[in-house]
């Protein structure tokens, strides 16, 4: 039995992230989804809270023949104690997906055998581009499965981002 750990923000849950996962269950029999920044919301960057993304993810999982467990993982000042910190949230893992950079030095250094992912249609799916065309009313559907476009109009999410990036301008650069 081999249990995998697939870490990201999921600001929102998009197709690249479900072909990730499409792929991971080819090579895993138990799938935890760590939802990163858990404690983030209502901003530019990071409009959806833990909750709202357990339901994107959720939802959107019951297409693969695969235990899933959405694991929120609140962030923390020190990296070199955050490999413990999801450990403490998760159920054990045998290895750990990501491509980010810092995720992947710090499972490394703890000994954690880290798989990254090739990036599919890079240029659309991107929680960045995707957030952005909610912001300014484009096209975006298509860039996520079926449950996450019902669970972002179930919460008024679009009306949200745009708020908030509204407030925001000036502030930061949007994201
Ligand atoms: N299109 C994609 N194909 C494959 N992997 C992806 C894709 N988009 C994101 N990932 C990977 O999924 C993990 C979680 O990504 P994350 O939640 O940060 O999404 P993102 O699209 O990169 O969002 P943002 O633009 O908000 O940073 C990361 O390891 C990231 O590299
Ligand atoms: N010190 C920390 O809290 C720490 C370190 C590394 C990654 N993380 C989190 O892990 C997640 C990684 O996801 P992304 O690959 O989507 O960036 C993010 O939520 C990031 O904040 C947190």
């Amino acid at each position: 039995m081999t249990r995998g750990f697939y870490i990201g923000r999921f600001q929102p849950y998009h197709n690249g992230h479900h072909r990730v996962v499409e792929q991971i269950a080819t090579e895993v029999d138990e799938l935890v989804v760590g939802i990163g920044s858990a404690g983030d919301s209502h901003s530019t960057r990071n409009p959806f809270t833990a909750g709202e993304r357990i339901m994107m993810i959720t939802k959107s999982l019951v297409d693969f023949d695969l235990v899933t467990y959405a694991v929120p993982i609140e962030d923390l000042d020190r990296n070199a104690v955050w490999v413990s910190h999801v450990q403490s949230m998760s159920p054990n893992f045998d290895v750990a997906y990501s491509n980010n950079p810092l995720v992947i030095r710090l499972f490394d250094e703890a000994g954690i055998e880290v798989r990254q992912s090739p990036m599919f249609e890079r240029d659309v799916l991107e929680g960045t581009e995707i957030r952005r065309r909610m912001a300014e009313g484009g096209d975006w559907r298509e860039l996520v499965p079926k449950p996450v476009a019902d669970v972002i109009d179930e919460i008024d999410g679009v009306d949200r981002i745009q708020k908030v990036s509204d407030t925001d301008a000036g502030d930061t650069p949007a994201e």
